[in-house]
This record gives structure tokens, sequence and C-alpha cells, in this order.
């Protein structure tokens, strides 16, 4: 037979096979349905009409196996690609076998199964399998389909000395063949190519922490959504009841990556980006917006912890002496001086939650009030108390001396100078309080991602708000002492619709996954920890991409969370996005300022070195125009234009207008701005990188940042200097420079 021939005739034996597997789908699709309408409740899920495997129990096992593949099956037509991705032809010393691995497993009439589930223990050669180890695998085939079309096979031959008779071997491989294939908006599934080191990070233990680096491109964050649907497979119970939490770093990345786990027939898992982890508990709150590098890097560090400690206990009006209380019990004046009252506020705060402790700090100021009542009155001493609480100027005073407070009222405080020296003193310098105050001065400004963390610190030091009958506005505290500072600083000050800090009880989870770990701030983590107190982890990242100006302190904050927990690690070491010529020129920039970076091989080699360009500021929009036209004719998928932060918004509104009028609508779609923030985890097929040395200069990563921009092609890089060829071109070799 010809090659040609050989092909149709394998793609029809697969073909033969795939139809199948639908066939028995739609069957138990109908049954499913059917005994959904019949009303057999004992067999609804939670979530859907669709049988559970767990719920069962009268079907035949089979019947549950197939009912659940069923309920899947909508989420994966969805997709396009293959149910069935795989074919083992194995040969073990008795019998020659065959399995097909797929997304989902199948099985037939006979319980026999059609297709293994990719997760499942005798679907691992599929991944494991080499030439040097073959286990028991002849030939290892990927099947490409659209649907339940089979449109493409790629063989391995593992076993050469093994019976390859009737084996042709087809193709040139599917790992180069799925990497060339060019990229759309969101990532693919890489279910049917996972390599040998993938696997074992995926199918690791889930005690305790499991850390997952390398460097750019190695599928760190593919393998860990992988891995967070292998633990689903393999502990459903646990991990679908307890749930899974992943979290990346922005909403640009969470749509990047949010079909994957679909794809791979999922759909129980919560995304979150770290700017949205706190929602659970200050409803409304979730924030793209970034810090400037400087008030960043004091918002996450660990030192806020005390600011905020000290914020919360200090007194809500700091502009006089502090409230004081004055009553009248049957004529006789009793009364705290503001010292007496500030004294109470802080004994109770040294071990209760300000939401907690309203009762205890009432009780403990009636008791102080009332211990002043001369043994020698004719009022009964048990009556006092009801006598002083019942008096509206009491009730005024404890409202404006204790209210329930919120934690967006409390970081609306920072805004006033006065509160960060009194809350900050001997913990930041001068300099860093002055950059802490700037970033709240305007009350209407929106909460930033690492103001997010600060929340949620603030909500567990708080405790929760009590629901509250409605209860009067704070009318004066005796003594004129105002609130009217406190009031005019939050835009959350009234009772009624004020975001309610809800419950003490963060959302929790079985697992909690981390992706781009090394860009997690110490107060970042302090919040992450809250939602996993019990959980197993996955911890993915790679610290020469860090944003973090303190690499030790990113180190410490894993060594913490690992703790004495069981602990594994996996090193990810071949590149399989960026081409040899591009991730060659990033290494040179990183690796003089990191000497110690984790730099991965890369397998793919495009021919195209990239092209290092200089403009000059008069010409720099229709020179960045026309290497993003060229980008787009080179490259069949996406485009991505990484400039500084300050740079961004003008050069895009104008080369929006340049290019509309010269490109056609489709390809100005496949264009896309990312910051250089929001490039991470992210690839293209063509970059652009606009001005290096700005990028660097405007980042507390520096140099990294500039090494996540460079290492974003699967094709094509550019990069544009403004002015003059730039410094981060230093070491770069003539012939690229
Ligand atoms: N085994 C594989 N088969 C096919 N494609 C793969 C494989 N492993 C990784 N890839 C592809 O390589 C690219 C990089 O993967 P991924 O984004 O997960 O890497 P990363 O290590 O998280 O990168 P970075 O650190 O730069 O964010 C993706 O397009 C991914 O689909």
């Amino acid at each position: 037979m010809t090659q040609a021939e050989d092909l149709a005739h394998e793609l029809a034996i697969e073909q033969a096979h795939v139809d199948a597997v639908y066939a028995r789908l739609n069957k138990a699709t109908d049954t499913a349905r059917s005994a959904a309408r019949s009303g057999a409740d004992m067999y609804r899920s939670e979530r859907d009409s669709w049988l559970r495997e767990e719920a069962g129990t009268a079907l035949f096992e089979r019947d549950a196996f197939s009912f659940q593949a069923a309920r899947r099956l909508a989420e994966l037509d969805a997709e396009h690609e293959g149910l069935v991705f795989g074919r083992l032809d194995l040969d073990d010393p008795t019998e020659r076998e065959i399995r097909y691995i797929g997304r989902i497993g199948v099985r037939d009439d006979d319980y026999e199964p059609l297709v293994i589930d990719w997760r499942a223990r005798a679907a691992e050669p599929f991944y494991r399998a080499t030439p040097q180890k073959p286990m028991d695998v002849v030939r290892r085939r990927v099947l490409r389909c659209r649907n339940d079309r089979v449109i493409g096979i790629e063989d391995d031959l593992l076993d050469a000395a093994g019976n390859t008779e009737n084996l042709p071997i087809i193709g040139e491989g599917a790992l180069m063949a799925s990497l060339a294939r060019a990229r759309g908006t969101t990532m693919r599934d890489i279910v049917a190519t996972i390599q040998a080191e993938q696997d074992e990070a995926i199918r690791a233990d889930y005690h305790g922490v499991t850390v997952i680096s390398g460097g750019p491109g190695t599928g760190k964050t593919v393998v860990a959504l992988h891995r967070a649907a292998y633990l689903l497979y393999s502990n459903r119970r646990r991990f679908e009841r307890g749930g899974v939490l992943v979290v990346g770093p922005g909403p640009v990345f969470m749509h990047y990556i949010e079909r994957v786990l679909p794809s791979l027939g999922e759909d129980s898992v919560t995304l979150r980006s770290i700017g949205s982890v706190v929602s659970d508990v200050v409803p409304d709150v979730s924030s793209d917006v970034v810090d400037d590098a400087a008030t960043a890097t004091v918002k996450g560090s660990l030192k806020m912890v005390t600011v905020l400690r000290n914020l919360v206990n200090l007194p809500l009006d700091i502009s006089g002496e502090g409230p004081s209380v004055l009553v009248t019990v049957k004529g006789e004046v009793l009364q705290l001086r503001p010292s007496q009252v500030a004294r109470i506020r802080a004994g109770i705060l040294s071990h209760q939650r300000v939401n907690l402790a309203r009762e205890s700090a009432q009780k403990t100021v009636v008791a102080a009030l009332a211990s002043q009542v001369p043994a020698d009155t004719e009022v009964d001493p048990a009556e006092v108390p009801g006598l002083i609480t019942d008096q509206a100027a009491f009730a005024a005073f404890m409202d404006a001396w204790w209210p329930t407070l919120t934690a967006p009222q409390v970081l609306r405080r920072l805004g006033d100078p006065r509160v960060v020296a009194r809350a900050a003193e001997g913990i930041l310098t001068p300099e860093q309080q002055t950059v802490l105050t700037a970033s709240y001065a305007d009350p209407a400004a929106p909460w930033t991602v690492a103001d997010t963390a600060l929340l949620d610190e603030l909500v567990s030091m708080l405790g929760p708000v009590p629901p509250e009958p409605d209860a009067e506005q704070p009318i004066f505290i005796e003594g004129g002492a105002a609130v009217s500072e406190f009031v005019t600083t939050s835009d959350t000050w009234s009772r009624k619709g004020e975001p309610d800090v809800g419950e003490d009880t963060h959302a929790t989870y079985a697992h909690v996954l981390v992706d781009e770990a090394q860009d997690v701030t110490p107060m970042q983590w302090r919040m992450l920890r809250r939602r996993g107190a019990q959980a197993s982890w996955t911890v993915v990242g790679d610290l020469a991409q860090s944003s973090w100006p303190d690499l030790e302190e990113v180190g410490r904050a894993v060594r913490d969370l690992i703790g004495n927990a069981p602990h594994r690690e996996f090193r990810l070491s071949v590149n399989y996005r960026s081409p040899a010529e591009v991730f060659d020129l990033a290494a040179r920039v990183v690796k003089p300022h990191y000497p110690s970076v984790d730099l991965p091989r890369a397998v793919r080699s495009t021919g195209h070195e990239p092209q290092l360009l200089t403009t000059t500021e008069a010409a720099l929009v229709a020179d960045l125009a026309d290497a993003i036209d060229d980008l787009t004719g080179e490259v069949a998928g996406t485009v991505g234009v990484i400039a500084p932060p300050s740079r961004r918004e003008a050069l895009r509104s104008a080369l929006q207008q340049r290019l509309a009028t010269r490109m056609n609508p489709a390809n100005l779609d496949r264009i896309l701005f990312p910051s250089p923030l929001e490039a991470k985890g992210l690839e293209y097929d063509g970059v652009v990188v606009v001005d290096p040395d700005v990028i660097v200069a405007e980042s507390p990563g520096g140099i990294r940042v500039l090494y996540v921009a460079l290492t974003r092609p699967t094709q094509r890089l550019v990069t544009l200097d403004v002015g003059a060829p730039g410094r981060w071109r230093t070491g770069i070799p003539a012939h690229l420079a």
C-alpha cells in the first residue's frame, strides 16, 4: 500500500471505533434522559438531572459509568476536539491488546472498556512509555478528531523489536504537530500529548504541598490544570465535595485558561483571579487594578499586618482626645474621661475582635460607670445598668464609640496622613507612609489587587458583622468629639446598602492550586491560606519571572506554606512554547542579572531569528504599525503587542485608528495589547515588545518582567527600541543586535 492508502485504511479503522463509542454514548444519553423523566429522584444529581455515579446504586455499575460519561459529553461537544484521542497497541508475552484513551471512560454493554479515561492507571503507559522503557507498548497513536470525525493520525513506534505486524506507523509525531499549530485566544488542553515528566507531576500524590517549577513555556499552567482534573477523577468524593480552587494572576489569564478544565469534562472547579479571591467575604469587591511598583511593594509586605492591627485598634476619632461618656442616674453624675474610655477599648481589643466585642465593651463601660454610684443612694444596684443603658446619650455614645466596622471603611482611613502616621509609626518609613496615604487619597478610587488582600486581612481582624436590627445612626459623641472625619473618608458608612462583610467564614477548599505563585505577595499568601486551612496544595511558578522585588521573600512564603506537611517537587525542563531562536535571546537577557535562573530546553526551531528594531519617538506609531502588519502576515494566530504601562493606552488608541484603515477586520481581531503584567502566563504566535528598557524601569520585577515579555511568542519575536538601541541588548551577539 502507498502511504496515502495506509493512512486512509487506518483512518477508516479508527473511525469505526469512534462510531461505536458515540453509538454507546447516545444510547446511554437516551436511557439517562428517560430515567430522569420517569421521576426517579433517587438518581438525580444535585447539580442537574443526570445520574451520578455514586447515586446509581440500583443501576448496574456500567450504566452509571456511561451515564456519567453522557453527562460530560455535553461539555466536551462544545470543544470540537475528540472524545477519543489515543490508542495503545500493547504486546505482552501472551496476547496483543488495544486500548483506546479518551477524555472520559466509556464501556460497552458487556462492561468492556471502549475508551479508558486518560486519568485511569491503565492509561499511564500512553504518557510514560518511551523507546527505552516501552512498558509493553509497541505503537502509541494519537488521533485528531473534529467532533466525531477522525481527521488525522500521528504514531510513535516505541518497541521496534516487538510484534509490529499490521501496525503501520503514520505521521511524524503528535507533539511537534501540536506545538506548531496556531494559537487562539484561549489555552487548549494537552491531553493527547502530555509528556512523561509532566505526567508525573499531574498524577502526584495529593497530600500536603506539590510544587511544580520550570522556566517559561514548560507547561506548568497546563500541567496544573490537568492535575486538578486528575485529582477530581482519582478522588472525586473528596475534591468535588470539598472544592478545588484555582487561583491565577488576573482576569485576562483566567479567561485564557477557563476552557481547559471543561474540555477535560470537569466543570466543578472554582477559578479566581487573585484580585477576586476576597469576594467571598467582601461581596462586590474584585479588582484587576494594579498599584505602581512602590505602592504595591508596601501593600504586599508583611509589615502591613501590624499596620492594620494598629489601625483597627486606633480610636475612630483621632482629632481630639477621644469620646467621653456622661450620664445621670437619680441625680448622680456618672462619667468616664476620654483616657478611661480609651483604656477600656484598648484592653478589650487586646483579646477580642471589634465586631464581636461590642457587648463586652458596653458591659465594661456600664460597670465602670455603675461603680461610681455612691453606696448610700437609694437605687437598687441591680437596676443601675438598665438605667444607664436606657439613656439616649449612652446609646449615642456606644454607636459612635463602637460601631460595627467593615473592612472597606477601615481601610479607607489610610487616606488620612494622621491615621497612617499613628498606625505605621516605627513600621513603615516616612516615604512608605507617604506612598500608602497617597494611594487612598481619593476616597472614590477603585480598590486595587493589593488592597484586596488587605481587606481580607481586615475581615479576619474585625470579625463578622453581626446581624443588626435597624439601629439609629450615631448622632453625636459626648464632649463634642465628632466622627465626621470617619464618615467623610468612608464611602460605605451608611448601614443600609453598605457592602456587608458577611460571615467570618472565608470559603474553604479541599485543594488550592496557585499559578504564577512567584508573584503572590506575602499578604496575598495569608489571604490564600485562609481559603485552604485544611487543604492540600499545588503551587506553580518560576522565580525568574517574578514581579516581586524580594525573591527570598517569595521562597520563604512557599516554605512557610509547606511547614511540616508532606511535600514533593517537580521541575519541568522543556520549553514547548518558544522557538529556540527566541528563547536563546530571552535567556541571554536574563542570565547576567539572575545567574541561577532555571533555563529550560526549547524543543522547536523555526529558523526565524528575532528582529531587533530601533525607531524614533516621532516614527514609533508608524513603525509599530508596520511591524504588527508584517507579523499578522507571517503567523496564522494571535499577535501580542506588549508596551510599557506608561505608553500603553496612548499607543493602543493611536494604533487602532491607524491599523483600522489598512488591515482587514479579521486580522484586527488577532491583535491584542496586554500590559507586561497581563501577558504573564499567556502566549501569542507573534509578539512585539515595545521599549524594553522602559518595561524594565517601570516594574518592581525589573529585568524579570522583560524576560516574561520576551518568552511569550510561539513563532516570531520583534523588539522595538525608541531613540537608540536599548541597554537591555548589552551582551547580545552582534549578528542579532
Ligand atoms: N505536552 C504538551 N503537548 C502539547 N503542548 C504543550 C505540552 N506542554 C506544554 N504545551 C504547550 O506549551 C505552551 C506553554 O504551556 P504553559 O503556558 O502551561 O507553560 P508555563 O510553564 O505555564 O509557561 P509560563 O511560565 O511562561 O507561563 C502552551 O501552549 C501549552 O499548551
